[in-house]
């Protein structure tokens, strides 16, 4: 697949704080990246120097094999779609789209009648027919976030890159226009590189996923193998979905505070950010006390705290004996939600080959 664009050793200082450390990564031509990170990792000041609203202090950006070194924002034909969508409160609907376009430097602008064709496929893309005269104050938060696309979509911009775009959205819009944005970007063939600080939306979104730790890359690779084998300890935290502990890698086993967890006989130890022990939430099985565990399982107890019922699914949470909670989720498709006693006692048990170690 073609590179779109290529990141090379990229650092950003802000004084002695490294928001960005040797960033090098490359994105393919047509498809839809998410990057994800917790707050202050560095993402938007990815995007910022993506854009060129920011100078790199180190290392090369190349948008289709040609270095971006010098040149301005708006002439990288990169698009940017910022979270509070930034329009133009007195401008129509059209006006904020056509803006950019009308706007252009001299050869490069567009007769109207060009203008007001590509304005009409747009707005059609994006679904935004009819609302083409109304004030953008008199639309809803969902049509602003398609005019804040259209209005860059419509500059054909070979990049697209958006921050947090569903960020100033309720829930129930947010999870629509998801799909919204995926359908468009497959329409137009661009890459879409979209900032979240959601784990559940980076991984329902993209086709690749880019996971940023403290300003370095952490991962990058599918969604599934994300969310499956997180590279480090990091990313399995920032993931919301693992239980962490922490120990050393002995013959055999993981020891720490929470117990002795023998490791399965294929288990290889992941390199980096450990030595630590992880176990998803949704593979722990909660069992009465007595039950004992298989020879392939391992197994350790915890006193009841709470659970949490979403509909779909019940988050349950027990409190070790060295005081650490463990989180189990139980998928509710083919059960019931199950009643546990208040700090009764419980096994945990999770299969051996579900545990993944860091060395
Ligand atoms: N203009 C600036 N001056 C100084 N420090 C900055 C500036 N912009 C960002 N930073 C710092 O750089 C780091 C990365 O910030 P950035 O905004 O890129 O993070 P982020 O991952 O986008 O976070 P969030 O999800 O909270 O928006 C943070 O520690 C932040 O405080």
């Amino acid at each position: 697949m073609a590179t779109i664009l290529k990141l090379d050793n990229v650092s950003k200082l802000y004084g002695s704080l490294r928001a960005l450390d040797g960033v090098t990564l490359s994105l393919p031509d047509n498809a839809y990246i998410s990057l994800l990170g917790p707050s202050g990792s560095g993402k938007t000041t990815l995007l910022r120097v993506i854009a060129g609203f920011e100078r790199q202090d180190g290392g090369g950006v190349l948008l289709a094999g040609e270095s971006l070194d010098g040149v301005p924002a708006h002439r990288r034909n990169i698009g940017f779609v910022f979270q509070n969508f930034a329009l133009f409160p007195h401008l129509s609907v059209a006006r904020n789209i056509s803006f950019g376009l009308e706007n252009s430097e001299g050869t490069a602008r567009p007769s109207a009648g060009v203008i007001a064709a590509k304005v009409r496929d747009i707005v059609a893309l994006t679904g935004l027919g009819g609302l083409e005269e109304r004030g953008v104050a008199q639309i809803s938060g969902g049509q602003r976030q398609r005019v804040a696309l259209a209005r860059t979509l419509v500059t054909e911009p070979g990049l697209v890159l958006l921050d947090e775009p569903l960020g100033a959205l309720d829930a129930n819009l947010r999870t629509r226009m998801r799909d919204e944005l995926r359908a468009i970007r497959e329409r137009l063939g661009v890459t879409f590189l979209h900032v979240t600080g959601s784990e559940t939306e980076a991984l329902a979104m993209g086709d690749s996923l880019i996971v940023l730790d403290r300003g370095r890359i952490g991962q990058i690779d599918a969604p599934d193998t994300v969310y499956n084998r997180p590279a480090s300890p990091a990313v399995a935290r920032f993931l919301n979905c693992y239980n962490l502990f922490e120990g050393s890698l002995g013959e055999g086993a993981f020891v720490g505070p929470a117990g002795r967890f023998a490791l399965d006989a294929a288990a290889a130890a992941s390199k980096g950010g450990g030595p630590a022990y992880a176990v998803r939430h949704d593979r722990i099985e909660v069992r009465p006390p007595a039950a004992p565990a298989g020879a392939d399982e391992v197994r350790i107890e915890g006193a009841f705290v709470a659970s949490e019922y979403t509909g779909a699914t019940q988050l349950s949470f027990f409190r070790l004996d060295d005081g650490r909670l463990v989180e189990v989720e139980a998928h509710l498709s083919h059960r019931s939600p199950a009643a546990y006693g208040a700090d009764e006692r419980y096994g945990l048990v999770w299969k051996r080959r579900d545990a993944l170690v860091y060395a």
